[in-house]
């Protein structure tokens, strides 16, 4: 398919520096504290506005119905908001893992919302946007604040947080886990005491959902045992991806030759196993298509 006449709008990539779950809510859905931070990598977004009231998804998603694509849900809960008459034709490349606790789908439903609010010209306020968001997931909200985040809520409480300029390496072991599943899990612990910025910037955080995934699947244990022989490594999100901080770029693409030239960590892990070089980034790219 060509995407002439189309507009490329990125979708970062985010992992959770940290991620605690101190309560829950009567609904089940729960209160956790995490730092949420933005990565120079993600999926492409491509739109081309319809004058007709249509929402047409181009091209399919592996896995992803169309009912049920993200960016489909987002196109048609904005319109359906605003009452816009316009409509879009709406194609993604995905090169965040899916599933992956990168929010790669939230992503892509807040770069559509975003490109949406400036292609239909509808000059919706960010707070307007993220209330939008949040109907189609915790994640959503974050991305379209567009800046890294202390988070608190089930995803909803934004605070901006300044991070420096840090270097990653992310991999993912290629197997499916259910983000509600692990919320829903016994052995999840739901009362860690509240921390403070102060805490987390001496690094006395953790991943309350890693403990539980460890426990469960072996592949996600080996990632992280594998990747700290480098740097420190942690859990994203509900899993699977695993990620470890660098200094440098050096470091960290020394890192991820030994993964891409060697078959080394795929053997350990004993299952397919990507990987990806990042640095955070401050800002959200669309950030401006919101006030
Ligand atoms: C764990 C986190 C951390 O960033 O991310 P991912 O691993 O998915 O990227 C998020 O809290 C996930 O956000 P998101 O993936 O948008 O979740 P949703 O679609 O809203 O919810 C999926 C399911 O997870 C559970 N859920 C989600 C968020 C939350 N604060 N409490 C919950 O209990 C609910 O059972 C819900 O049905
Ligand atoms: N555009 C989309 N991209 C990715 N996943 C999507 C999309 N739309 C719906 N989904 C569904 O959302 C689930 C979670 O996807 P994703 O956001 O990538 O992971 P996570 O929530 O672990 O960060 C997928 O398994 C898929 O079924």
């Amino acid at each position: 398919m060509t995407l002439q006449d189309f507009q490329a709008y990125p979708a970062p990539a985010k992992i959770n520096l940290f991620l605690h779950i101190t309560g829950r809510r009567p609904d089940g859905y729960h209160l956790l504290q995490s730092v949420f931070r933005l990565l120079d990598f993600g999926d492409t977004i491509h739109i081309r506005p319809r004058a007709d009231q249509a929402i047409h998804r181009t091209e399919d998603t592996p896995g992803v119905p169309e009912a049920s694509d993200l960016c489909i849900r987002a196109a048609h809960l904005l319109k359906q908001h605003t009452g816009s008459q316009l409509g879009a034709d709406i194609h993604v490349t995905k090169r965040t893992p899916m599933g992956g606790g990168l929010g790669g789908g939230s992503s892509d439903a807040a770069s559509v919302l975003l490109a949406l609010n400036r292609l239909w010209k509808l000059d919706l306020h960010r707070e307007e946007l993220i209330s939008v968001g949040l109907k189609l997931g915790a994640d959503v909200p974050f991305f379209i604040f567009g800046e890294n985040a202390w988070v608190e809520g089930i995803g909803e409480k934004l605070t901006s947080i300044q991070l420096p300029n840090t270097h990653y390496v992310v991999i993912t072991p290629r197997i499916h886990i259910s983000t509600a599943e692990i919320f829903a899990s016994k052995q999840l612990t739901r009362d860690t005491n509240p921390t403070t910025i102060a805490a987390f910037l001496r690094d006395l955080v953790h991943n309350d959902l890693e403990t539980v995934v460890r426990r469960q699947y072996p592949e996600v244990e080996k990632c992280i045992d594998w990747l700290s022989q480098f740097s420190k490594a942690r859990m994203s999100g509900s899993g699977a991806s695993v990620f470890a901080a660098f200094d440098n770029q050096e470091a960290a693409k020394a890192v991820l030759a030994r993964i891409n030239e060697t078959r080394e960590l795929q053997q350990y892990v004993d299952c397919d196993v990507s990987g990806f070089h990042a640095k955070g980034l401050d800002q959200h790219p669309l950030h401006s298509f919101a006030n």
